[in-house]
């Protein structure tokens, strides 16, 4: 045998003469110098070595996620293709091992020992060495597989210099170990953990031996840090091409570690292994190999597969071979569907989930039953499905409404949106109207009741007076009693009759009780001064009572003056439609005086006679209802509400319902201060034990049952928020015609308001002429002067519409119009007004501008500026101010200018607008006659669609 010398060896691979001597010293031939010779089979085996490729294949394909395949195409059949593959891969790394070299020698001890302790489980399981590294996947040299099979007892010390796992495998073996699966299956799941993993030699974060390129764990003291600075030539970092005996940017593993999860012990694999890589790239089997018995759970590997597992390892391995053609662009895809970190077993046949997505659950058909109350909120119905409130506004946006989380559903909009999700919707509301109705009883339950009567008049004409006179002298005349409180209504007797009389005098507070729906008022007592006549209150009051259908009885006070004139009086309410049956009308007139108590009997027996004539009658055999006649906060008692029973009877102790308030009587006591335990119709008593303070007008209802009260209270205030929304429910012109052609309208009822006497009546008379035989146009009130809450609580009670000419509403009135939905239309040209009302009637109305207000300022200083003119020193009362808006000059409510605003300044800037509570200087557009005191009201013009 000839022999060779070292260096020229290293000159005939082109390498250094250190790195041929690492070779030989793998090799198994201890040769010290480059002058040294060998033997020819060394030379031979030396030129046949092949340095382990520089590891797979990486992509980084997120920061923290780098996708790693070894090169399939490269794996050779060891001996006849090694060298040509190896050649390309190996060169760089080659340097590296030349710095990291002193490592090799001088520290195989140090590694050895480290090695042999983590490989140390594993060498303790009863297979041979052999069989554990025969899986490894990384292409071998047969060198190695030689070396291992002279040394079985080293592969662990060898593996981090050389290819670290000397294999034995076949080439079909080798090509099976070489699919990519399992280095794929590692970094596919960068999130997975095996809830063992220790330090064991498969735990990617243990000790590396030597050479291990790894940036994670401790390494072996002298180990080569890849945080330091780099060897030169080492191009890139940790996860750059690696010297040979790094496997991968985790350093080698020892014989005996499978992969990354965990420490697999020896005797695992032999016939199993190949199986559990052709799984790999399914998530499934991936999963359930992880699941599977596998060596630590159960030693004797694949010979305790269950019979399941073998079937499927059967098929998993017949697929084998047609698995290692499958294209790059497979192994790709299967990559991806592996990095999928929320991807769940199939194996029990589950959906695969998506992530973030939750899951809903069916509940069962009695809990998918959703009970309300006539109403429901979108949030509140979405809760009680258990969905996203989101999803049903969504819903209800393709329906075309815009809604949000409160918006109140109906019962069929909620049974539209339930049904969708499987829901029912199922209305437990009491049936309002059947419980509040006035039923009528019948004629023979029915009992006489008193008359219920107001006083209405202008001012001073003596209505206090009055009602107190007719207190006093029924007083006097023997009730016996304690002291007389004001409860806001008393009853008096005559001849064992009674009589009630609210004691809230006026029009206005008859009025508004009225617009809240409450009839109370069987009679009224017009109270006219006789040394005053008619005046325009006297007006009102008469339209009122008409507008309500309530008959009148006059009562002319003062008759003790000595410029009383009774007899002109009822000459002036004749204009009036007031006739008095001695002239041969209908209204019964008294002559009384309050102040001196004269004919007050007679006016009590007319108010007997004009109820026998009436017929009022009630039935007092059942639950009572009402109407609050006055409500108020009392300091020691709480609540308390005076209610008119109008039928049935109040009794201490109902439970009762009253506006959006639910209670219990209590207690009750009369306008004497005497207590009550039962109140028949007409009768009124002041109730103490509601929960809050009633409003005038509300509907009281004594119920027995206290749930039922409650049921009503709460939905009564849903209700009540539902009516403020919708505001535009009364009549407008807008409607008006939509309205008769339905046949909902036979009568328009208007109140015109103007500037003077002249104008009021001119604009009635026209009004009145356009009466049809369809439509009844009623002028129910008319006055001179601004529009006021009395004019829009009367429009409101009787469903009319106001119209103004040269007047404005007051700030007052104003609002209560926006929030009843009031139509007030104002006018300065009378044809305009009557054009208007004639084309609604016809269908004709195209309202293409509406008015907007602004705001309204008062001028409180007049500046004269040369050349410019009076500008206004003003202050914002209400609303803004803009400054191109266009503006009216009110004097005492009429319209005295209008135009456009010329000059809008705060001090000396010209400013865009000014709000409430601001002051400014205003200049009117060719208008100087302007006065402190004066209102400039500001408005704009709007575009209204025509809706006829
Ligand atoms: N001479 C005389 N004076 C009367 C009579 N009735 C009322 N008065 C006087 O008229 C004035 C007004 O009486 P009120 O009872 O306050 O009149 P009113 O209609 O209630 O007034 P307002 O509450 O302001 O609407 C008082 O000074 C009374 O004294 C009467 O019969 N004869």
């Amino acid at each position: 045998m000839s022999k060779t010398r070292v260096s020229n060896l290293a000159e005939k691979l082109g390498i250094d003469t250190k790195e041929v001597l690492a070779r030989l010293k793998t090799l198994g031939y201890d040769v010290k110098a480059g002058t040294s010779t060998v033997e020819d089979d060394a030379a031979a085996k030396l030129m046949a070595f092949k340095p382990a490729e520089a590891g797979p294949e990486e992509v980084r394909v997120a920061s923290n996620i780098v996708r790693r395949r070894s090169r399939p195409s490269a794996t050779p059949e060891p001996e006849v293709e090694a060298p040509v593959v190896v050649e390309p891969v190996a060169a760089p790394p080659v340097k590296v091992v030349e710095k990291v070299a002193p490592v090799i020698p001088e520290r195989v001890s140090v590694v050895k020992k480290a090695v042999e302790a983590v490989v140390a489980p594993v060498v303790s399981e009863p297979a041979p060495a052999a069989e554990v590294v025969e899986p490894r996947p990384e292409p071998s040299v047969s060198a190695p597989v030689d070396t291992v099979a002279q040394e079985p007892a080293k592969p662990a010390v060898v593996a981090p210099v050389i290819p670290p796992q000397p294999e034995r495998a076949s080439a079909t073996q080798a090509r099976i170990l070489g699919m990519i699966e399992i280095p794929i299956t590692q970094e596919s799941r960068p999130y997975r953990r095996e809830p063992n993993r220790g330090p064991g030699p498969g735990g990617d974060r243990g000790p590396r031996p030597a050479g291990g390129q790894d940036n994670r764990g401790p390494r072996p003291a002298g180990g080569p840090d890849n945080r330091g600075p780099r060897p030169a030539g080492v191009p890139g970092g940790d996860r750059g091409p690696r010297p040979a005996g790094a496997q991968d940017n985790r350093g080698p593993r020892p014989a005996g570690s499978q992969d990354n999860r965990g420490p697999r012990p020896a005797g695992t694999p032999g016939g199993a292994r190949p199986v559990q890589l052709t799984q790999v790239d399914m998530p499934l089997q991936s999963d359930e190999r992880r699941k599977a018995p596998g060596p630590n759970r159960k030693p004797g590997g694949p010979g305790k597969d269950t019979a399941a597992e073998k079937a499927k390892k059967t098929a998993a391995a017949g697929k084998g071979k047609g698995r290692e053609q499958l294209s790059k662009q497979a192994l790709l895809s299967r990559e991806e569907r592996q990095f999928d970190p929320f991807h769940k077993s199939r194996k029990k046949g589950k959906e695969r989930e998506e992530p973030g997505r939750t899951e809903l659950t069916t509940p069962k058909a009695i809990k998918r039953i959703i009970k309300i109350s006539e109403t429901i909120t979108i949030g509140e119905l979405a809760k009680r499905m258990g969905i996203k409130a989101t999803d049903l506004i969504k819903a209800m946006m393709k329906m075309g409404s815009m809604v949000t989380i409160n918006h109140v559903l109906d019962h069929d909009a909620a049974v539209l949106l339930a049904s969708d999700y499987g829901y029912e919707v199922e209305n437990v509301a009491v049936d309002l109207d059947e419980i509040l109705e006035f039923t009528p009883d019948a004629p023979e339950l029915l009992q006489e009741r008193p008359p219920v009567v107001t006083i209405m008049g202008h001012v001073d004409h003596g209505k206090t007076s009055l009602l107190d006179a007719i207190r006093e002298a029924n007083v006097i005349s023997g009730e016996a009693g304690g002291i007389t409180q004001h409860i806001g209504a008393y009853d008096v007797e005559l001849h064992g009759r009674k009589i009630t009389f609210l004691d809230t005098p006026g029009h206005e507070a008859f009025t508004a009780m009225r617009a809240r729906g409450a009839k109370v008022t069987d009679i009224v007592i017009l109270v006219v001064a006789a040394d005053d006549g008619v005046m325009p209150q006297t007006r009102e009051a008469i339209n009122h009572s008409k507008a309500a259908g309530v008959p009148i009885i006059v009562a002319i006070n003062k008759i003790d003056k000595p410029d009383a004139r009774p007899e002109k009086v009822k000459q002036e309410l004749t204009e009036h439609g007031i006739v008095s049956s001695e002239w041969g009308g209908d209204v019964t007139m008294v002559e009384v005086s309050a102040k001196k108590r004269l004919n007050l009997e007679e006016l009590l027996e007319m108010i007997l006679l004009q109820a026998d004539l009436m017929d009022l009658k009630a039935n007092p055999d059942k639950a009572a209802k009402g109407t609050i006649v006055e409500g108020k906060l009392d300091k020691g008692r709480g609540p308390v509400a005076t209610v008119l029973v109008q039928e049935g009877t109040l009794r201490t102790g109902d439970y009762c319902v009253v506006g959006v308030h639910s209670g219990r009587v209590r207690a009750m006591q009369n306008d004497r201060g005497e207590r009550v335990l039962a109140a028949g119709p007409a009768m009124p008593v002041e109730v103490v034990g509601l929960p809050g303070v009633p409003d005038a007008g509300d509907i009281f209802v004594a119920m027995k049952d206290e749930k039922q009260a409650k049921e009503i209270a709460t939905l009564r205030q849903i209700k009540q928020r539902e009516l403020e929304l919708a505001k535009h429910a009364k009549m407008s012109l807008e409607q008006l015609y939509e309205k008769i052609q339905k046949g909902e309208v036979k009568d328009l009822n208007v109140i015109v308001k103007a500037d003077v006497q002249g104008s009021v009546e001119a604009v009635a008379e026209s009004l009145r002429k356009l009466s049809t035989d369809a439509v009844r146009l009623n002028v129910i009130h008319t006055a001179v002067g601004a529009i006021t809450e009395t004019d829009v609580n009367l429009a409101t009670a009787s469903n009319a519409i106001i119209i103004g000419f040269s007047i404005r509403p007051e700030v007052k009135a104003q609002a209560m119009a926006e929030k009843e939905g009031v139509d007030i239309r104002l006018y300065n040209v009378i044809y305009d007004a009557v054009d208007d009302v004639r084309k609604a009637m016809e269908g004709l109305l195209e309202p293409v501008f509406k008015e907007k207000y602004l705001g309204r300022a008062e001028i409180r200083e007049i500046f004269s500026v040369p050349k410019v003119g009076n500008v206004a020193g003003c202050y914002i009362q209400d609303g803004k101010i803009l400054r191109n808006s266009q503006v009216r000059l009110l004097r005492d409510n009429v319209v005295v200018y209008q135009g456009k605003l010329g000059t809008l300044r705060r001090f000396k800037d010209d400013v865009k607008e000014v709000a409430t509570g601001y002051e400014c200087g205003m200049g009117l557009e060719n208008y100087n006659d302007i006065k402190v005191g004066d209102i400039i009201e500001s408005f704009e013009m709007e575009k209204v669609a025509a809706k006829l």
